[in-house]
């Protein structure tokens, strides 16, 4: 009779609004389907005193929840914590968030990547100061420096001019506004797996906008605006988002598996545009924690395969280090048998009889 095979423990701690935009009866079903059963976690309650689990998997901040999963990382040094608190920390400062894209160099030849010109202002007598910023143009676009979440951190404004300056709050990003044809890119990573999706985004800014008195727009999450509630549904009707041509993906798994390595986080999207000045150079602009995966079609299988790698790799390591024990544990006893000179001794005996 065949072995039956072992069940995998996937706990999860998310936001009320994560879990049920995330945690769907599809994934549910395939992921058992397959041995991993996804078992919610009670962020009200001791997390060492729930599961047991092969892997926490999680998106909740604060002090308490990072001195929560430190203590259940020490009772259980073999369960996986999907990701480290220290590396998503990096994400929710939009300076830091950027600053690893300047060390990745892609294989490829054809497309070129980086980051928008941009500067961090931290009070409002710098939003002034020319010379602060004098090396940005405009349009510019701010960005709360804090990206933690809350609706206040996705609050940005896109500034044609110096008038507009009057309405920002540091401390924020400011960042060149680049136009690129009104479709955004992003990337979604789950481990290996890299899955590019398309989306509406902000229309270009024409040089005559610029010089207009009225110096800023306000918007938040625009990426994100369902199809009925467009903000300009004739630019969108033009922009025929199907016709857009997707970046090349090896490319984009290249820069992928750059940032995870770099950032050492496995959950993962980052936002792409591309230039509208020069069709082969790509700029990254937003990196998200955990992401809406649900947006990702066929989301269910790529978590599902990831959440096996991780815990098959996971039992792999545990048995070579069980293994390495046992032969640490031959290699001491043999060595304390020598040392006593007992064991050898007797076999020396014995052969030279
Ligand atoms: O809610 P969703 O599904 O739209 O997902 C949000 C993401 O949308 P996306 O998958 O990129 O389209 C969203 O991405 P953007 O910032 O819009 O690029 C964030 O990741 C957001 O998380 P947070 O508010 O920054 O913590 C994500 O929000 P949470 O679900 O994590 O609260
Ligand atoms: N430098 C930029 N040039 C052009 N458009 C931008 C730029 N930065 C952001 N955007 C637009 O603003 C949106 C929100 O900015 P983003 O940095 O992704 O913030 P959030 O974290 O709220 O998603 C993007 O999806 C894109 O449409
Ligand atoms: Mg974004
Ligand atoms: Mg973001």
């Amino acid at each position: 009779m065949a072995a039956e095979r072992r069940r995998f423990s996937i706990g999860y701690a998310l936001a009320p609004k994560k879990q049920s935009s995330f945690i769907r009866d599809s994934l549910l079903n395939l992921a058992s389907s397959r041995g991993v059963d996804l078992v919610k976690i009670d962020p009200t309650r001791a997390l060492a005193e729930q599961g047991p689990f092969d892997c926490v998997l999680h998106k909740l901040y604060g002090e308490e929840w990072k001195r929560e999963l430190e203590q259940f990382r020490r009772e259980n040094p073999n369960a996986a914590i999907i990701d480290s608190p220290d590396a998503i920390e990096r994400l929710h400062n939009r300076i830091s968030m950027l600053q690893v894209v300047s060390e990745l160099r892609t294989e490829s030849t054809s497309e070129t990547f980086g980051i928008p010109k941009q500067i961090v202002i931290y009070d409002k007598e710098t939003l002034f100061d020319r010379q602060a910023w004098e090396s940005l143009k405009f349009p510019v676009i701010a960005k709360p420096l804090v990206a933690d979440g809350s609706a206040k951190s996705h609050k940005m404004t896109l500034v044609y001019n110096h008038d507009g300056l009057n309405k920002l709050k540091p401390p924020i990003v400011l960042q060149e506004f680049v136009n690129h044809g009104g479709v955004i890119f992003k990337v979604y990573v789950v481990g290996e797996y890299v899955r590019c999706v398309k989306r509406k985004s902000l229309p270009d800014v024409s040089e005559e906008r610029l010089g207009v008195s009225e110096g800023v727009l306000s918007f938040s999450q625009v990426s994100n605006i369902a199809t009925n509630e467009k903000v300009d549904d004739k630019y969108y009707k033009m922009m025929h988002l199907d016709d857009t041509e997707m970046p090349p993906q090896s490319f984009l798994a290249d820069i992928a598996g750059g940032l995870r390595r770099a950032l050492k986080l496995n959950l993962f999207n980052f936002d792409v545009i591309r230039d509208a000045r020069s069709g082969n150079r790509y700029l990254i602009i937003d990196i998200n924690y955990f992401p809406g995966y649900a947006k990702m079609p066929c989301y269910e299988a790529a978590l599902t395969d990831f959440f096996l790698d991780v815990v098959t790799k996971r039992e792999k390591e545990e048995v070579k280090l069980n293994n390495c024990e046992k032969d640490m544990i031959k290699i001491v006893s043999n060595s304390t048998c020598c040392s006593d000179g007992d064991e050898i001794g007797r076999e020396e005996k014995e052969s030279s009889r």
